[in-house]
């Protein structure tokens, strides 16, 4: 009797920006995952790859930390902000892909930024869909955080007196421009991760560690397939 093949390993991948310039690395790392993956209107969620040993699966950029540090995924591709904003101790973070370059910021209203000094505050409204970064990121100047929690479209909240000041991603600078809005502090720099599930990494070091590999000599230029 012959024994059954292992379970596909899951590379967890997110769906929107960062797979948009992914895709030429995971060629280059010899993925390549079946025709339904590419049709934006298929609602399949998990798809096989031209490699049997991995299946990969589509799912929000925030998710796939999650996915991940569960082991629900074994490997992961997700921005810096979202590991900043977790720091789940199962993820193992071993590649930079340089993709995905962006930082997270606060940012003000243009019309009042710096008129006041905020040294001298003691607590802030802040909209966010990065609660933990921007407790941290106060707390650290004496300041607390009253954090209103959104999943986008936070540049509209100062004008709407939801919050004075907003903490989210940056890249151009033309979504703040054009709400009227100034960043004012970088609190970090943002690339994409290549990540791992530590307990995964640890029983197939082999299989994953391979995967590694493959990603990080498709990274250095050379086909790894
Ligand atoms: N303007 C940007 N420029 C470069 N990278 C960005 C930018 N915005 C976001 N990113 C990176 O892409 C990741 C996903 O972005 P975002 O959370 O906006 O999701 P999305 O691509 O809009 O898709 P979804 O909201 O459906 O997950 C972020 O975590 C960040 O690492
Ligand atoms: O500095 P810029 O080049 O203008 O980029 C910044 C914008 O990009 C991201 O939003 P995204 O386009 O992903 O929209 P979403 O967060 O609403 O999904 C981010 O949340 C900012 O709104």
């Amino acid at each position: 009797m012959t024994a059954a093949a292992p379970a596909p390993l899951v590379l967890a991948l997110p769906k929107g920006r960062i797979l948009k310039e992914l895709r030429p690395l995971l060629s280059r790392a010899g993925i390549e995952p079946c025709a339904d993956f590419r049709d934006e209107d298929s609602r399949r969620l998990r798809f096989e790859t031209n490699d049997p040993s991995l299946d990969v699966v589509r799912v929000r950029s925030f998710d796939v930390a999650t996915f991940v540090a569960h082991g629900a995924a074994q490997i992961g591709v997700c921005g810096a902000d979202v590991l900043m904003e977790f720091d789940y101790d199962q993820i193992y973070a071993p590649l930079d892909l340089g993709i995905g370059r962006c930082r997270v910021s606060v940012a003000e209203p243009v019309a009042t930024a710096g008129q006041q000094d905020m040294g001298a505050w003691s607590r802030v409204t802040v909209a966010t869909k990065y609660p933990t970064i921007a407790h941290r990121h106060f707390a650290a100047r004496g300041i607390q955080a009253e954090v209103v929690h959104l999943n986008g479209a936070m540049e509209l909240a100062p004008s709407l007196g939801l919050a004075r000041l907003i903490v989210d991603l940056v890249q151009t600078g033309s979504t703040l421009k054009a709400n009227g809005l100034v960043e004012s502090e970088v609190i970090a720099s943002v690339t994409s991760r290549l990540i791992v599930n530590r307990t995964a990494l640890k029983t197939q070091p082999e299989a994953i560690g391979a995967w590694i590999a493959r990603f990080r000599a498709a990274l250095e230029g050379g086909s790894a397939a």
